[in-house]
């Protein structure tokens, strides 16, 4: 691929994916877009719970396949080493609007809050996407979402190996981004059926994805990792461990 059309390729990549995660706050907010979880065609339940759970498993399975090490070694014989992030973005983006476009709401009310209580829900969704977005800048944004590879291509310079890193909320928990998607998935003011299933259905698939994502971080980072493992908790941070060890000499 000529340089250009790499970085090209890097930003529209980028583009679809910022794009297509904003659509999904409102989808699952109900607010500012055309169809939201609880919006368009009911089916009977049966119908939608089956059409539901396959378009996450699509999701969850390309996400989780592409980010494997053996996958990568395959096929990045066929698409440019540098442009394997982007493609990886570019597939979540598509696979992420192919759930919302397809998602069948299912309507029936689990609890509806009004008020304080919904400004209080709306409070805890901007902190699981301000935790997730933070994270992202912590570990690398640009290179998370394939920028800095295409980049790098384009100067003609080769890409550092990966660091492992332990800034800020990754002193409290192993995985703040998957705890701030996770928040965000169920802080709604207007729980449906439909909405929990997908909160239900998508923290399954994070805990699953997290799984894999562990055992390549400990090939990766080894003994450095498995230290992080023993101090630092996964997903809901304790305090009271946090402050009674002493931090680890292998932690940046
Ligand atoms: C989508 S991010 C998710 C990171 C983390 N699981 C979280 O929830 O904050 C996945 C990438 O982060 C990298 N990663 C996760 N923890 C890391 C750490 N402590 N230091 C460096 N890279 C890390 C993984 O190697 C992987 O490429």
């Amino acid at each position: 691929m000529k340089r250009p059309v790499l970085l090209l390729y890097g930003i529209v990549s980028y583009a679809a994916f910022n794009i297509s995660f904003l659509y999904l706050a409102g989808f699952l907010l109900d607010v500012g877009v055309p169809k939201s979880i609880n919006e368009g065609n009911v089916a009977s339940l049966g119908i939608a719970a089956v059409t539901n759970f396959g378009l996450i498993f699509l999701f969850g399975f390309f996400h989780s396949l592409m980010a494997r090490q053996w996958f990568k070694n395959w096929w990045t014989r066929f698409v440019p080493v540098e442009a394997e992030r982007s493609t990886y973005v570019l597939q979540a983006a598509a696979f992420l609007s192919l759930l919302m476009g397809f998602w069948k709401p299912m309507p029936a009310e689990i609890w509806s809050v009004t008020g304080w209580s919904a400004v209080a829900v709306y409070l805890v969704f901007a902190i699981g996407l301000t935790i997730l977005l933070l994270s992202t800048f912590l570990i690398d944004h640009f290179e998370l979402f394939g920028l800095r590879q295409v980049w790098s291509a384009g100067r003609g310079s080769s890409m550092p190996s990966p660091r492992f890193r332990t800034p800020l909320l990754y002193k409290l928990v192993r995985h703040p981004m998957q705890l701030g998607v996770m928040l965000a998935f169920f802080a709604t003011p207007h729980m449906t059926v439909g909405h929990l299933f997908f909160a239900v259905a998508m923290t399954g698939y994070v805990l699953i994805g997290l799984y894999f994502e562990e055992r390549a971080l400990v090939r990766e980072f080894g003994d450095n990792y498995r230290d992080y493992q023993a101090r630092v908790t996964m997903l809901l941070p304790n305090p009271l461990r946090l402050f009674s060890r002493a931090p680890s000499k292998h932690a940046a």
